[in-house]
């Protein structure tokens, strides 16, 4: 959509994509703690946490404080946490682990609970911290305001667990929210809605390789049709959405 500050960042090699990922991680932790002492991370699943392979190697492990870190999932599969569709699993194996961030700021889903109650435990959760100062909040929107999202997409254009012509989309009240027929298995769910993904400060955007190539094409360059993808309906009023694109995902674009 026109307005936001949207960059488009394009990486020869999928080692390029992931060091940049890691020195703009760095940067943005930089500049967003010399104001506060947390800095809030939404993670998704997907090939995003093997793309954070280098954030966890010097020189980058070692320029942040993980201490300040507090860690969220924009969507989570409702399944225990050591089941392999775990979105949990995926980044604590890839990513968590490697890096001394307290586990008490590492906020899983409660998997003991059904779809509705994990959605809703997952929320009372956000609103938590929300009040203890811990999550910001969007002065425009009054909907949490994480401090960087980073977040992958499919090849229908979906982020999250918000899918192309599903009524999720349309969902402007909720934080969090659950789908239990999702295109993509497993078909259960929590996610984020827009309006908390559209209140973030920054959305890093990951894509690489072919497979996505049309979704980044019509989502970097716009089109005029109606029928928006997902992924064209993320819209930071006050934040910027940064595109980090390796050069097969960007070889569509003009
Ligand atoms: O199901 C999901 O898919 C998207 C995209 O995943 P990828 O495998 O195409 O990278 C992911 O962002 C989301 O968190 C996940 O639950």
């Amino acid at each position: 959509m026109a307005g936001e500050k949207k960059d488009v960042r394009i990486f020869e090699t999928d080692d390029e994509l992931a060091d940049g990922l890691a020195k703009y991680t760095v940067e943005i932790f930089r500049k967003l703690t010399q104001q506060k002492s947390n800095f809030t991370v939404v993670l998704s699943g997907g090939y995003l946490i093997q793309k954070l392979r280098k954030l966890v190697e010097p020189p980058y492990v070692d320029e942040i404080d993980w201490s300040k870190w507090h860690v969220f999932w924009v969507d989570e599969r409702v399944v225990m946490k050591d089941d392999p569709d775990s979105n949990y699993r995926l980044a604590n194996e890839g990513f968590l682990l490697k890096v001394p961030i307290p586990p008490a700021q590492i906020y899983a889903i409660n998997d003991n609970l059904d779809a509705e109650g994990a959605a809703d435990d997952y929320e009372a959760k956000v609103k938590e911290l929300v009040e203890h100062g811990v999550v910001d909040v969007s002065p425009h929107t009054k909907f949490p305001r994480f401090d960087l999202m980073l977040l992958g997409i499919g090849h229908d254009g979906h982020l999250a667990s918000l899918f192309p012509n599903h009524q999720l989309l349309q969902e402007k009240e909720k934080w969090v929210t659950f789908i239990k027929d999702s295109p993509k298995p497993p078909p259960v769910r929590i996610t984020f809605t827009f309006p908390v993904i559209n209140a973030s400060a920054y959305i890093f955007m990951v894509v690489a390789g072919t497979a996505e190539v049309d979704a980044v094409k019509k989502a970097v360059e716009g089109d005029s049709s109606n029928d928006l993808l997902p992924v064209q309906r993320v819209y930071l009023e006050d934040g910027e959405f940064v595109w980090i694109l390796d050069k097969l995902a960007a070889s569509r674009l003009n």
